[in-house]
């Protein structure tokens, strides 16, 4: 049976593709929306922001350019002024998609739902239980139950009609067998929709250790697209905490899958409530999700949107209101949105402006806040707060709505604090992060004592936590799979000490040492990462920037070129602000640099937690003038300590107390004789900094001049300037020279940096080799097989004294 099933096409992936089929054939006037009147030449008019424009590609150089925000074009299309009225229309030279059209509400660009929009095809007939197949080590095995649903919750439901499904537990249960049975043939069906790799693909994966958390069908075929063979420890302890209702706090380590820990149990609720919500003709969003940064923002939705497009079921609506991108645009995407992901600042702007999204946000029923100790702490929590009071505020102008299921609430009462919990009723907190302590916040002192008197326990955590959040349960679930360490544990931690006028150069060794990693460089300023990067970048080195200064569309690029795996490219170095320190998700960074030291435990833990991501290997290097030694180690043994001293029964306790992170050795020669490189690279990096700051500058006088009536001579007024004797003298005088260094010394030190690049660096008498770019390892191979060089070595990880890392 299962052998015939694989070539068959199961009905509903037929009915799918029919529809995909009678859709582009043609399209019925149900399934679009009555067209416009045509101008008197045959055409329609469309709208500009529907249409699809294209993204002009610019120059690097733009991404840093303040306020200019990209250009897009257009083809094919005309301007119309109506004589009478003076009106200005749009008509395409082709006929208006139904996305171009004036009436099709969604214009899709940052809206992930996906499948076709089609109203509900009949269901295949059931297939009996015994013919269905999970793959279990090989075996056959179990059909997946759905999540089971108390008694209790589905009378709770039938009661509710209007706002959860009507669907017994036995409708729920024969539905899933269906699913379960089309998974079991799906992959082939897949084949012949999608093309025959996504059927191997999926009859490959074998998620059987999923079973245990009893998903429907949908879910456990996408996790098989994703290739997701079993659940993480955070996924296994915290999904049937979520799926019961639970208010969940969830502390696992970074990288090890707290997305989809709170992803699936939401995807699992839109799924059972899918058909109530297409069918309600007001929508409002189920989840909420917010999120410490933009692109972390983006990133939880790109995750989110994962698990759903495996095109056997239409997922969700996903909005991403994020600052950066059109606030209108943003509130077309809310309307009608199942779930949001958004930075707090930009939500509270697109949900305070009126247009009823407030009152739509009455019917969440889940809240996540993602890497919750950040986005709560003092300064970032007044929009998190003002956002909350309204989600809680609207229970007060609406009746007590009914619980969604049989868990405990908070005891109600007549006063505003407690009908306020009656929204919790409803409404599921859930609370993500890798750190919860509030002492590895707390700015690196200088006098911090390691495993000092800071230390959050995980009860202090949670008392924070119930003292900033309104939970719906007394005690929510605290649930923490890594009580010994927040650190991943594939990752090695270690420090180079240089001179503080040194860091550019052993940064520069350091990443040769690596040529072949992809790597994170954090700075803790973003003049810093304005100045690094180019510097790396004169140095043949392919640098990318990313910091909260540059426009939000050159960010989102960034993140997506150093995401860029294509073979045959160096792998590439984001230099970056703590903007990229927090839950970015980045396969394969091998290597993480803190090139200044961070400002606060935790941001070490999240710094070095974009390296060693799902159960792989990474490094974290610190490089610390000589002053910041001391300091790094305090703080590197306060990490460690605080993660032992909460389980103080465990044999390591005592090891990592005295933490002691270990120093690498570089090799001092080779450092020197990459020194008149490096010092061109930075010379040649702070002219073009000091130009652009003094052309900035110039513009601003010359304006200021011009208001006044009077010439603008910047050398003139430079002589004349008084007070440049005092703090920073040197620094200006430094820059002036930079930014008058003329373009035919600038051309003298390219070409003499270039010819630097080309020169091997030979260390000792043929004993290591290092080209301009990478260790020459062909070259080497070559001589050794003329014979010469054998004794040599090629520059390797051992003569850094990297060796474990
Ligand atoms: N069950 C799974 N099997 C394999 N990979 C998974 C699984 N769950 C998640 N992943 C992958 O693991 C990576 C890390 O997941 P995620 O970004 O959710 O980590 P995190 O715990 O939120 O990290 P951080 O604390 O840094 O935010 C992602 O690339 C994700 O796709």
């Amino acid at each position: 049976m299962a052998a015939e099933g694989k070539r068959a096409l199961p009905p509903k992936v037929a009915a799918m593709k029919a529809r995909k089929r009678q859709k582009t054939e043609q399209p019925s006037t149900a399934e679009r929306p009555a067209k416009k009147a045509k101008t008197g030449n045959g055409r329609q008019p469309v709208r500009l922001d529907k249409l699809p424009w294209k993204d002009v590609s610019m120059p690097d150089r733009m991404d840093d350019y303040e306020g200019f925000f990209g250009l897009e074009e257009i083809d094919d299309v005309d301007v119309l002024r109506d004589d009478a009225t003076g009106k200005v229309s749009y008509v395409t030279r082709h006929e208006p998609t139904a996305e171009e059209s004036d009436e099709y509400e969604s214009d899709g660009e940052e809206f992930t739902g996906f499948g076709d929009d089609e109203p509900d095809v009949p269901e295949p007939a059931a297939v009996p239980a015994d013919e269905v197949e999970v793959k279990k080590n090989g075996k056959e095995a179990d059909v997946p139950e759905p999540a089971s649903v108390p008694a209790d919750e589905v009378k709770a439901k039938k009661e509710k009609k209007s706002k959860a499904e009507p669907k017994p537990k036995e409708d729920a249960k024969s539905k899933a067998q269906k699913s379960a049975t089309e998974k079991a043939v799906a992959p082939s069906a897949q084949g012949a929709f999608h093309g025959l790799d996504a059927a191997d693909d999926d009859e490959e994966t074998d998620i059987s250790e999923w079973l245990p958390l009893k998903l429907s069908p949908d879910t456990m075929s996408a996790l098989a697209k994703l290739k997701f063979a079993k659940p993480s420890t955070i996924q296994s302890a915290a999904i049937p905490e979520i799926l019961e209702g639970h208010d969940v706090i969830g502390k696992a380590s970074t990288g090890s899958g707290k997305t989809l820990a709170f992803g699936i149990p939401i995807l699992e609720r839109f799924l059972e409530q899918r058909s109530v919500r297409q069918k309600s003709e007001r929508k409002s969003p189920l989840a909420l999700i917010l999120s410490p940064t933009r692109e972390l923002a983006h990133q939880l939705s790109d995750h989110l949107q994962a698990l759903c497009s495996n095109n056997l079921f239409e997922g969700p609506l996903i909005a991403t209101i994020t600052g950066g991108l059109s606030v209108q645009k943003q509130q077309r995407q809310l309307k009608d949105a199942d779930i949001v992901v958004g930075t707090p600042g930009r939500l509270w702007e697109v949900i305070s402006d009126g247009h009823g999204f407030m009152d739509a946000l009455k019917e969440l029923q889940f809240l996540v806040v993602d890497e919750a100790d950040r986005l709560l702490s003092e300064g970032h929590f007044k929009e998190v707060e003002e956002i909350l009071n309204v989600l809680d505020r609207q229970v007060t102008e609406n009746e007590d709505p009914e619980p969604t299921n049989n868990i405990p609430q908070k005891k109600k009462g007549k006063n505003a604090k407690d009908t306020k919990n009656a929204v919790q009723g409803q409404r599921q907190t859930l609370v993500f992060s890798a750190t919860f302590d509030r002492g590895l916040q707390k700015k690196l002192a200088g006098k911090a004592q390691a495993g000092g008197g800071d230390l959050m326990s995980n009860r202090e955590s949670m008392e924070y936590l119930l003292k900033k959040l309104n939970f719906r349960e007394e005690t929510p679930k605290f649930v923490d799979v890594n009580p010994i360490t927040q650190m991943a544990t594939g990752l090695k931690e270690g420090m180079i000490e240089c001179g503080g006028t040194e860091k550019d150069l052993y940064l520069y060794t350091l990443l040769l040492h690596y040529r072949n990693a992809r790597t994170l460089v954090f700075c803790n300023s973003i003049s810093a990462v304005k100045r690094i990067t180019p510097f790396l970048q004169n140095l043949e080195l392919p640098a990318l920037a990313l910091h909260s200064g540059m426009i939000q569309k050159a960010r989102l690029r960034s993140v997506e070129r150093f995401k860029d795996t294509k073979e045959n490219k160096s792998a590439p170095i984001l230099v970056a602000t703590d903007v990229a320190a927090r839950g970015l998700d980045i396969p394969n960074v091998q290597l993480v640099v803190h090139y200044h030291l961070p400002r606060a435990a935790d941001m070490y833990v999240h710094r070095s937690g974009r390296t060693a991501r799902a159960g792989q290997q990474g490094s974290s290097i610190l490089i610390c003038g000589p002053e910041e030694v001391n300091g790094t180690r305090r703080l590197i043994a306060k990490v460690h300590a605080k993660s032992a001293l909460g389980h103080e029964d465990d044999a390591s306790v005592a090891a990592k107390q005295g933490y002691y992170i270990r120093s690498l050795d570089m090799d001092r020669r080779i450092v020197s004789r990459l020194r008149p490189r490096a010092q061109l690279a930075k010379k040649l990096a702070d002219m073009a900094t000091a130009k652009t700051k003094k052309s900035k500058e110039d513009d601003f006088m010359r304006a200021a001049a011009e208001e006044l009536g009077v010439e603008y001579d910047s050398e003139e007024f430079e002589k004349q300037a008084p007070g440049r004797q005092g703090r920073g003298a040197n620094r200006k005088k430094k820059e002036r020279e930079a930014a008058d260094m003329t373009k035919g010394e600038a051309a003298a030190m390219r070409a003499e940096l270039k010819d630097l690049l080309k020169q091997r660096v030979n260390v000792g008498v043929s004993e290591k080799y290092l080209t301009s770019g990478r260790v020459d390892i062909d070259e080497l191979l070559r001589q050794q097989e003329l014979g010469q060089g054998k004794t040599g070595e090629f520059l390797g990880s051992a003569s850094l004294g990297l060796e474990d890392l």
